[in-house]
């Protein structure tokens, strides 16, 4: 008779391998499924840096990542190495920003410091920033970079120590609910217990043919670099924050680590694609204009920087329309698990969306409020707002 695992991971995106990780720790035996060779740079979790934050408009987000950093630290414990680089992080905004101000809500009610900047205040303590006098901050001292693409890795081998299997250049392409489910790839079929689909930017793809259809738009995000005038100006060694602008839609900045002399800065939009199409004419539609608004933000506000990108590259968000995640059962297969909509704030979230996931699959009480988080969310008429 075939094997029946206890669990199957669909994708081993930062979500899915997190996950596979606390299923394999927690004693069930778990298959992890990844279409393309590991690593991959198709989908949202490549790369090497990504931010970490307290500072969230969301409270929830908040109170999540005071359990996200000491398993991120149990993890770099664990493997002998080093994901977290503390270095502060600036959140700056016109005076009036109501996203700051709940900035500093949600962080006093998780019992998070931080400290108020005025615009006199930005001026003295980061002279390589130009904002206007009605500018002001909120700086997360916990704040910092993490090293994405060692951490994904380090996960994958934390799962395979605790006994998981990984199956890469393995394609799902069929999914039978049951009390046991068959998924059927391009290789092989496997049963198992639970399911749970962590596909990333894939999921309206495997979602649609099981009946469901959360607005789940898949967006192209240019991931731009920018060379340092002066080397050292923006360098993570001389203390440069990671750097959120609250200003209409978000623009991004993480210091000098991947290429030396190099700032990353990005735009939190881009156009919707599909994502076997990433880079095809729908993902460069509109990309000039994104890098020629880029450029001008770049001179307008960060005068140590040269106004033309040194590099670019492509990454993906799967966004919901209020930017909160998916993290439920299927309404009707109850043994089929969901994490998706990560909407480009997910990565430093992993560990605690791993370990509520696993704790669906195992039949638990969730340890946060999935609210949310629900599927159901979506019958709601009520405009969502972009927050983050
Ligand atoms: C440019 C950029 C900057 C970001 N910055 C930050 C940041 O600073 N801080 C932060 O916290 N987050 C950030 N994010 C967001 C974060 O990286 C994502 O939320 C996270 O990586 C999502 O991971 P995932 O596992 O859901 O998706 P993915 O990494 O895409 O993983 C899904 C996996 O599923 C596989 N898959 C799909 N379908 C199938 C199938 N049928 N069979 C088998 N395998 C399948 C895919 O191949 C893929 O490997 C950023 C994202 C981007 C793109
Ligand atoms: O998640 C993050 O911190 C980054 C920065 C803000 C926009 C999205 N991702």
């Amino acid at each position: 008779m075939a094997e029946v695992w206890d669990a199957v991971v669909v994708g081993a995106g930062i979500e899915g391998s997190v996950t596979a990780f606390h299923l394999a720790k927690n004693g069930c035996r778990t298959l992890l499924i990844e279409q393309f060779p590991l690593p991959h740079s198709r989908g949202s979790s490549h790369g090497a840096s990504r931010i970490i934050r307290k500072a969230y408009v969301q409270q929830h987000y908040a109170r999540m990542m005071n359990e996200a950093y000491p398993i991120w630290e149990q993890v770099e414990r664990e493997t002998g190495t080093q994901l977290y680089m503390k270095t502060g992080g600036l959140m700056v905004g016109p005076r009036s920003s109501k996203q700051l101000a709940e900035t500093e809500r949600s962080l006093s009610g998780a019992g998070s410091e931080f400290e108020r900047l005025s615009s006199d205040d930005l001026k003295l303590r980061f002279p390589n920033l130009s904002f206007p006098a009605d500018y002001r901050a909120v700086l997360d001292p916990e704040a910092g970079v993490l090293k994405a693409d060692k951490a994904l890795r380090c996960f994958q081998d934390l799962f395979v120590k605790y006994g998981g299997r990984i199956h890469d250049e393995e394609k799902v392409v069929r999914i039978d609910p049951g009390d046991v489910v068959t998924v059927h790839t391009s290789k092989s079929a496997y049963k198992t217990r639970k399911l749970l689909l962590l596909p990333g930017p894939w999921a309206g793809k495997l979602l649609g043919p099981l009946g469901l259809h959360p607005p789940l738009k898949p967006v192209r995000i240019s991931v731009l670099y920018w060379r340092e005038k002066q080397p050292g100006t923006y360098a993570l060694k001389k203390g440069f924050p990671v750097f959120v602008d609250h200003t209409t839609l978000h623009k991004y900045g993480l210091p000098c680590l991947e290429y030396p002399g190099i700032f990353k800065l990005c735009y939190h939009s881009g156009p919707v694609i599909d994502p076997d199409d990433r880079d095809g004419v729908a993902g460069s539609r509109g990309n000039q204009e994104i890098v020629r608004m880029m450029c001008d933000y770049v001179r307008k506000h960060f005068p140590g920087l040269e106004s033309v990108p040194a590099i670019q590259e492509s990454c993906i968000y799967t966004n919901t329309p209020d930017e909160d995640f998916i993290l439920d059962r299927h309404p009707q297969y109850r043994n089929i698990i969901i994490g998706a909509g990560f909407s480009g704030h997910g990565f430093k979230l992993a560990p605690v969306v791993g370990k509520l996931l696993c704790e669906l699959a195992m039949d638990k009480q969730p340890s946060y409020d999935m609210t949310p988080f629900s599927l159901d969310r979506f019958h709601n008429t009520a405009t969502p707002q972009a927050k983050l």
